[in-house]
Parts: C-alpha cells; sequence; structure tokens
C-alpha cells in the first residue's frame, strides 16, 4: 500500500542468503583473476537503446533531466560495462560486477545480479571461462541440480539470410521460434514463398536435448561449412563440461537471442527443481562494435535472487543469550569474546532466555562478577 508495484522490503533467510552469494561470487571471481567495476545507477537512455544494445526503452524506469534527456536506473550491467570500457587498450579484461539492474516486466522491476564480461580475450578462451566460472561458482554455493543449455544466434541468421526479410518480420520470427510456435514459424515463412525453409525453421523448433542432436544436424547440414563449425564449437564446448563435470548438458538449435545484442554463442542455467534461469548469457562482440572496436567481448550474469530462493545450506547459527543489567553490562560484553561461534544477545530481561539455545547470566559474588550458565 505505501510502496510502488514491483517494490518490496525484505528480511529474513533471503537477505542472509543474497549476502552469502554476493561474497562467494566475489571471493571466486577475484581467485579466478577477475577484477571487480561498478557502473552508476543513473545513465543516459541512449546507452541502452541505441541500435545495437536495442533495448525496449518502454521496459525502463526513466524520466527526463533538466536538460530534456532521458535517464535510466542501469537496465542491463554488459551495456553499461561496455560503454565504461570501450577505447581502453586492447588487452585481455576480466570483469566482475554485482548489484541491481531494473526492468519493468512480469517480475517486479529491481532483480540483483552477479556476473563476468571477458573483453579481448580469445573467443574460446573467454567463452570457456566463463561456463567454467559459472560451474565454479554453483558448486561453491552447493548448487549442484541444473542444466546448463546452449545455444547459437547465428544458426537463425544463417537460415533466415535468403528470406530477406525487414526488421518487423525477422522481429515477429523470432519471436514465434522464442516460444516454439511451430504454426507461426511455418507461416511466417512460407508467406515469403519458401516452403523449404519453412519447414527448416519449424523442425529446428524441436532441435533440442542432449548431443545427439548436435550429430543429427552435423549430417543435415553437411554441405554448410559456417553451420557445421558451429555445431564443431558447441560440441566443443559439451566436451569440456562433460569432462569437467558430471552436469546435464543441453543445446538448443532452434534458440533465439534474448538480448538484441548476443552474436553467438549462448548459455543458460537452469535450476531442475523448478526450471528458473539461475544464470544467463552469451557473446556480443557486436557491442564493442558500436564503439569502433572491433573485438570479443562474451559474458554471463546470474540471478542472485534466484540463486539465494534456492541455497539451502546455509546453518543457522546458533544463539546464545547473556541476562545483564545496567551494572553488568560491561562483563557481558566482554563475554562475547567466549561465544565466537554464536549469535550473542545481551539482555536485561530473564523472560528471553526460552528463546535462546543457550544461556548464561552475570552474577555478583562476593563483589565480583562471574558470568554462570543456566
Ligand atoms: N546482461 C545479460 C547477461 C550477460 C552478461 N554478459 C553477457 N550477457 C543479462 O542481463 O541477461
Amino acid at each position: 500500500m505505501f510502496l510502488p508495484a514491483g517494490s518490496q522490503d525484505e528480511t529474513g533467510t533471503l537477505l542472509v542468503n543474497r549476502a552469502k552469494a554476493y561474497e562467494t561470487f566475489r571471493y571466486v571471481t577475484e581467485k579466478r583473476n577477475f577484477k571487480q567495476i561498478s557502473t552508476p545507477a543513473i545513465e543516459y537512455a541512449s546507452t541502452f537503446t541505441n541500435r545495437i544494445a536495442g533495448m525496449n526503452l518502454n521496459e525502463m524506469m526513466k524520466w527526463f533531466n533538466k536538460e530534456g534527456e532521458i535517464e535510466v536506473l542501469r537496465p542491463d550491467w554488459t551495456t553499461a560495462i561496455a560503454r565504461a570500457v570501450a577505447k581502453q587498450p586492447i588487452h585481455q579484461q576480466k570483469w566482475s560486477y554485482q548489484g541491481s539492474v531494473f526492468r519493468i516486466d512480469k517480475d517486479g522491476t529491481e532483480s540483483r545480479q552477479a556476473g563476468i564480461e571477458i573483453v579481448h580475450a580469445n573467443s574460446v578462451l573467454g567463452e570457456r571461462e566463463c561456463m567454467l566460472t559459472a560451474i565454479d561458482y554453483l558448486k561453491s554455493l552447493h548448487i549442484d541440480k541444473y542444466v546448463i543449455e546452449l545455444g547459437h544466434t547465428e544458426i537463425f541468421d544463417i537460415l533466415i539470410q535468403s528470406l530477406k526479410l525487414d526488421t518487423t518480420q525477422e522481429d515477429l520470427l523470432r519471436t514465434a521460434m522464442h516460444d516454439k510456435r511451430r504454426d507461426v514459424v511455418y507461416q511466417l515463412v512460407n508467406n515469403t514463398g519458401n516452403s523449404e525453409i519453412a519447414n527448416h525453421l519449424t523442425e529446428l523448433t524441436e532441435a533440442y536435448g542432449n548431443k545427439d542432436i548436435i550429430t543429427k544436424y552435423q549430417d543435415l547440414w553437411s554441405d554448410n561449412d559456417e553451420l557445421l563449425q558451429i555445431l564443431e564449437n558447441l560440441n566443443n564446448m559439451i566436451e569440456l563440461i562433460e569432462a569437467t563435470t558430471d552436469l546435464e548438458v543441453i543445446v538448443d538449435l532452434g534458440r533465439v537471442k534474448n538480448l538484441p545484442y548476443y552474436d553467438g554463442m549462448m548459455f543458460r542455467g537452469f535450476l531442475k527443481k523448478d526450471g528458473s534461469t539461475c544464470f544467463s548469457g552469451g557473446r556480443y562482440d557486436r557491442l564493442y562494435k558500436y564503439y569502433q572496436q572491433d573485438t570479443t567481448a562474451v559474458g554471463l550474469a546470474f540471478d542472485v535472487d534466484v540463486l539465494a530462493s534456492h541455497m539451502t545450506d546455509h546453518k543457522e547459527k546458533k544463539r546464545a543469550c547473556i541476562i545483564a543489567s545496567e551494572k553488568t553490562h560491561q562483563v557481558a560484553e566482554a563475554f562475547r569474546n567466549e561465544l565466537t561461534d554464536y549469535i550473542v544477545e545481551v539482555s536485561y530481561d530473564e523472560q528471553v532466555t526460552s528463546t535462546f539455545d543457550l544461556c548464561y547470566k552475570v552474577m555478583e559474588q562476593d563483589n565480583e562478577y562471574k558470568v554462570v550458565k543456566l
């Protein structure tokens, strides 16, 4: 009633877990030689709406500044970081960040992310480091029931090349592919007079599953070197993941980009418990082209809210209480040092003891103070 829709106060386990998720992320990424970066929460809208970043202004929290320019609350870290670090000398950069993004969508406005961006690195190395960092991080959080999904933006782009669609048609088709609407995909492509590609794309909406899909499509696309190369890259990534972990990996060859700037391999992590997406990312070299840099860029971000709501191994610390009085408060305070593994509360009220795991009381004996266990 007193908060705008999408805003909420929070307390309790979720907050503890989120802090733990951030702390672990910092630890894991620091150990893998990522440097931290932060960008302001408020930016010009144009950073995110330019023709490459391509984000939708309608989904941003925005207002006009005094000069009449539109400002927004950061809707995306990747784009903001590209703005901040583009034009720097070309040598490998590994960035790690954490904080909120603001998008007006069905899940509210604010969500928290922790992510990495690898810029100017060897492409394969960058993609692998992203994936392995994600695996390393989730392992550190004791999250192991998830599925990794790989996809590639260029499959769709290559297959529709000869259709010469305008932007509106292309967007409609991409949305239909995304929603796996076989009927709509077929109709949209067939309307252009190309029933062969219509059938091909319709079938592609179901080209997901384990790596047998790759073998199947290696046969189907045996005369297209570009597509074969993509399949090979996906296959190599699967082999690396399988050699490092026993996680389930699936490919979705019909997957289309969920953010306009992607232009290569895309990866996502789905939690088995409820199918929620815990991380998402991909290659986006083209975003740097906007800043006149011909280079490589790849990254991914974790949804920290999703992680926090699935972290189960957080062990609640035991709680101890020391009953004291105004006169004996400093004795109780000193006794905290004896209880390093406990959450400690000093209280003047003996009634509270039943709510604690362990209780002490400061007693006076022969003009001396003693802390005794109750
Ligand atoms: N910014 C992307 C994740 C990502 C990081 N780097 C590349 N992609 C997102 O919000 O989904």
